[in-house]
């Protein structure tokens, strides 16, 4: 279902992230259950969660707007395909962009840099979320095609 026919069917029990994020993955249309990590400017965290098995999650990472450094790349992206994440919503940048269009997962993010992150592991893991408006709590269901990212509640579900 598209996140237009979703709001139509849902409304404001369904959050729409203002976020105006670009696609960067091989798949435009991807939904899951939330998982939610928060970092900045440091991804040895969310590399470690996407190392576990994602069973068709899409992890929220919040790395408060910035575009300084690339939270993900080919090797991590690489990694949730093979752990079977569905995709990721990235508050932040990403590098690689050309080798993540050709991978299986969703990717949306703010832009691109080809700066590294560092690799600290600092951060939070399964935390709430709230950016462009919309708050993402783990076990929400959130759904993105090329209209936005919206997110339902699992209280409302
Ligand atoms: O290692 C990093 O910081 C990110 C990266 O380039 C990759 O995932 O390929």
């Amino acid at each position: 279902m598209s996140t237009a026919d979703l709001y139509d069917e849902y409304g404001e029990r369904l959050q729409s992230c203002d976020t105006q994020f670009r696609q960067f993955g091989g798949r435009r249309d991807f939904d899951g259950i939330v998982a939610t990590v928060r970092c900045f400017q440091d991804n040895a965290l969310l590399k470690s969660i996407l190392g576990t098995p994602g069973q068709g999650r899409v992890l929220v990472i919040d790395g408060g707007g910035s575009v300084h450094t690339a939270l993900t790349g080919d090797l991590i992206a690489q990694l949730a395909v093979d752990h079977g994440w569905a995709g990721l919503v990235i508050n932040g940048a990403v590098r690689d962009s050309v080798a993540l269009g050709a991978l299986p997962l969703g990717i949306k993010a703010l832009g691109t840099n080809p700066r590294k992150s560092s690799k600290t592991g600092a951060g939070e893991h399964e935390v709430d979320l709230e950016f462009g408006g919309a708050i993402f709590r783990p076990g929400d269901h959130v759904w993105c095609d090329d209209d936005g990212v919206v997110v339902l509640p699992a209280a409302a579900q």
